[in-house]
């Protein structure tokens, strides 16, 4: 199980690479929970990090605009994402998500088919009146896109595993890869919870507030030592 690991700056992001992360994963928690970070941020980010490492840039929690986020996608492959995350916040049902999602499969895959689109989805949709979480697996595979995630929309302590149950994770798990799709999960997962997202398959882990110093998204910082920690623990799973 790859980890993905969301710093907002450059300090951060040094951290997150020293500590081990596979996946680097711009952010700007100020803007939400999948809150876009400006291009010079990427391109910078993108710039100090290990060509064999993945950049990840998400393109913020954004509304049912196709055009709109297919502009913004163009602009996190110009500043050198490898990796694109759309939370689908604003779309409410599967063909308003399919249609924001494969316009930005098309604007980026045109140009740079291997890039890597990650349709978001959020475990607490019903909060905010997203498209449901056990939607996107369908809704990834229907716009053409390589990874199903999910995360909260709502970062208020509670976690991902508040809202769906294992047998749930592992429906969605199951079918994105019956699919051919890879999977992310986040959602303030904590240490002792890599364990149970690895067991049911889970490609991919994100992780920004127990990678905090104090563990807060918000008020901490990244810091190397527990990113580490998450790090050896994934490993400790794969052998
Ligand atoms: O993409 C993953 C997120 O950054 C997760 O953040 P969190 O662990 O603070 O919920």
């Amino acid at each position: 199980m790859l980890l993905l690991i969301s710093p907002i700056n450059h300090e951060e992001a040094l951290e997150s690479i020293k500590g081990g992360a596979d996946i680097v994963d711009v952010k700007n928690p100020k803007e939400g929970s999948l809150g876009a970070n400006f291009p010079w941020v990427i391109k910078d980010i993108r710039e100090l990090t290990p060509e064999d490492k993945l950049v990840s840039a998400t393109l913020g929690d954004v509304p049912y605009k196709p055009g709109t986020v297919s502009l913004a996608a163009m602009g996190a492959h110009v500043s050198g994402a490898d990796y694109i995350k759309v939370g689908l916040y604003g779309t409410k049902n599967h063909d308003e998500a399919v249609e924001v999602m494969e316009n930005v499969v098309k604007t980026v895959k045109d140009i740079s088919p291997d890039t890597i689109i990650v349709a978001a989805g959020y475990a607490d949709a019903h909060r905010v009146g997203a498209v449901g979480p056990m939607e996107i697996p369908k809704v990834a595979k229907d716009a053409g896109c390589d990874l199903a995630m999910l995360d909260t929309a709502v970062k208020d302590g509670k976690t991902l595993f508040d809202f769906l149950n294992m047998d749930e994770l592992k429906e969605f798990v199951d079918e994105a890869h019956s699919y051919g799709l890879k999977t992310a999960l986040a959602g303030s997962v904590k240490k002792d919870q890599l364990k149970p997202l690895h067991d049911i398959g889970c490609d991919v882990v994100g992780i920004r507030g127990a990678a905090c110093v104090g563990g807060d998204r918000n008020t901490g910082h990244i810091h190397h030592t527990a990113v580490a920690e998450l790090k050896e623990l994934c490993e400790s799973f794969d052998n």
